[in-house]
């Protein structure tokens, strides 16, 4: 296992590809790890670097305790994972929290980032109320009480019936992070609002979202690609939250896509 050292401690990386190629960085999302990326990161062109990180609290990264740290400190450790292998200039794929980091990344350290692929994600993901009673909750119940409804905004109805052993791992990938990582997180996402910032981004961005998706539903994605001149928007069928899982080819082929058009492959 590979590891760099940021504020938070450790944070888990795997790196692969050629280590002269342009660089794809992938950010996970809430309550998943790298493993999320397994399908899409083997479709992309030849010759790209792919590197692949958990946020702090996700995965076997450190995570210091929650309420002592927010949304700036999970762009802070992608920065500090950049910077520590001597990279510049790459295409962050973000999904849902990962995609604003990206979204931050690119605000705070435009050196770091040529484009963004925003999957599933907003400058704003629901009002704190939410995420506050999502705290509660959790704290009350643990991930384990919430794990279900969790699954049906990841996955359409379709996987969920016919990849029944399959949906259990990633349950069990969600009930097992950490409480710090993913309260953590929560509350992150609780209280960031990017639209200002992202709204002064000015940089190729591709925007994709599961039509059933139940977390960041495609209208919502939508609004946030609007806010950057240029950006283009797709659809993806067939997918819920996590289209990486459910519809990785169609990812790739997107992903693949902008890549060419933006001449980073
Ligand atoms: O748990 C969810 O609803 C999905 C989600 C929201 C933000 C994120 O990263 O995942």
């Amino acid at each position: 296992m590979k590891a760099v050292t940021t504020g938070a401690g450790s944070i888990h990386f795997r790196d692969e590809g050629p280590k002269d190629g342009r660089v794809v960085l992938f950010s996970n999302s809430l309550g998943t790890d790298l493993r999320v990326w397994d399908r899409v990161a083997p479709l992309l062109p030849a010759g790209l670097r792919v590197i692949r990180y958990d946020k702090r609290g996700h995965g076997p990264s450190d995570c210091p305790p929650r309420g002592t740290w927010g949304m700036g400190d999970h762009v802070a450790d992608a920065a500090a994972l950049l910077d520590a292998l001597g990279v510049k200039g790459a295409v962050v794929v973000g999904l849902s929290v990962g995609g604003q980091i990206a979204q931050g990344l690119a605000a705070e350290r435009p050196d770091l980032v040529h484009g963004m692929a925003l999957c599933d994600t907003a400058a704003k993901i629901g009002a704190p109320s939410m995420w506050g009673e999502r705290i509660q909750t959790i704290e009350a119940d643990g991930l384990e009480g919430m794990a279900d409804a969790v699954m049906e905004r990841w996955f359409t109805k379709r996987f969920r019936t016919e990849k029944k052993a399959e949906l259990r791992l990633w349950r069990n990938m969600l009930t097992r992070t950490s409480l710090d990582g993913y309260l953590g997180s929560c509350a992150a996402i609780g209280d960031a609002d990017l639209r200002e910032s992202t709204a002064r981004l000015r940089l190729p961005t591709l925007a994709v979202c599961g039509d059933e998706d139940g977390s960041t539903p495609p209208d919502l994605v939508r609004e946030t690609a609007a806010l950057i001149p240029g950006a283009e928007f797709h659809l993806i069928p067939g997918a819920g939250h996590l289209p990486c899982v459910e519809q990785p080819e169609i990812l790739a082929t997107h992903l693949t896509q902008f890549m060419k058009r933006i001449g980073h492959v």
